[in-house]
């Protein structure tokens, strides 16, 4: 069963909406099931989950390198499979699949001639600012060069969204940093929408507004990163003839550790708590890391997250 109930409903246009998709690769084994949810547009999406958790296939489904077996996907309402709306996404995965032999001025050319809405100046200054020279071939520059011009080349597009899988994984920490801040600023003065998966948990801490949770290949949390986190508290007390107390379960158990005589837990609390719990907030890492180490934990979404697949009854 899934929670409802946090606040924060959001208004206005979604910039991704998937209703019941799921994609099975072969056997009876999916890599993503019945999901449903909404990102609204302008907000700066961390997409978290464990290794091998769907995040890369539901990014493949939204840029159509992957098929779904079931759902629908959309994108600013439109759905994914009509070229419409290839120009108002941008894709940036851990390949970047540039050619060896252009030279950078070569690649940000085919950029301005691929893409009507071009923006060479936002585009040179990415590669400019990382000291690269545009004589240079591509397949002379390191990784994380390289990473510096598909980034160029992502946000010269000057895309609606923008879909990001792992893009900054080669970067030292100084490129990483600046191309982080190019992010918020892109998404603060355009309103460019950004979905991010990443497992550096602090790094989504600090950029993230909103978050998709998926492990097992389900949305287990959706919704705004401020009304997530508030909805969790970790309460720590004592075990009693070596067993959880029976109160924990009138409120909804993400995670349970014993250490000793305590225990302790993240919960969402459904009512007051007893007076002899000690209770405290939780940071982001640890509502994330606590549904890491739980995939099987009830869901969440907040209200705007929540969309319904074709069929079922709202909520
Ligand atoms: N092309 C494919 N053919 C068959 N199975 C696949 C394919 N791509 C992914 N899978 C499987 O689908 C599941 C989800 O994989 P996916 O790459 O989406 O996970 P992920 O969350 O991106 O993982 P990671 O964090 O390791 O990148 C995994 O069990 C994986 O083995």
């Amino acid at each position: 069963m899934a929670d409802t109930s946090t606040s924060n409903g959001t208004t206005g246009s979604w910039a991704l909406e998937a209703r019941g998709l799921g994609k099975r690769y072969f056997g009876d084994r999916w890599a993503l099931r019945d999901c449903s949810f909404r990102i609204p547009a302008g907000r700066i999406c961390g997409l978290v989950g464990p290794n091998g958790a769907g995040k890369s296939t539901l990014l493949g489904l939204a840029t159509r390198q992957v098929q779904p077996t079931t759902g629908t996907l959309s994108i600013f309402g439109t759905p994914v499979d009509d070229p419409s709306v290839m120009p108002r996404f941008a894709f940036l995965g851990q390949e970047k699949p540039l050619f060896k032999r252009f030279t950078v001025a070569d690649t940000l050319r085919m950029g301005a001639e691929l893409n009507p809405g071009w923006d060479a100046l936002a585009a040179e200054r990415i590669v400019r600012s990382g000291n690269i020279a545009m004589h240079t071939r591509i397949g002379a520059l390191s990784g994380g060069q390289r990473t510096r011009v598909a980034f160029a080349l992502a946000f010269g597009k000057r895309p609606d969204l923008l879909l990001l899988d792992e893009p900054m994984s080669d970067l030292d920490p100084l490129a990483r940093d600046e191309m982080s801040t190019l992010l918020m600023a892109e998404a603060v003065e355009r309103g460019t929408t950004v979905v991010m998966s990443s497992h550096l948990l602090t790094e989504l801490e600090d950029m993230c507004d909103y978050l998709l949770v998926v492990a097992e290949g389900r949305i287990r949390m959706a919704g705004d990163a401020d009304a997530l986190v508030p909805a969790h508290t970790l309460v720590t007390g004592v075990v009693r003839d070596g067993r959880l107390p029976s109160e924990l379960d009138r409120h909804t158990v993400v995670e349970t550790r014993v250490q000793g005589r305590q225990f302790h837990a993240m919960i969402r609390p459904k009512g007051p708590l007893p007076a002899d719990w000690e209770s405290a907030e939780p940071s982001l890492e640890e509502v994330l890391l606590a549904h890491l180490r739980s995939p099987g934990a009830p869901s969440l979404y907040t209200q705007g997250a929540r969309v319904e697949a074709e069929g079922n009854q709202a909520a």
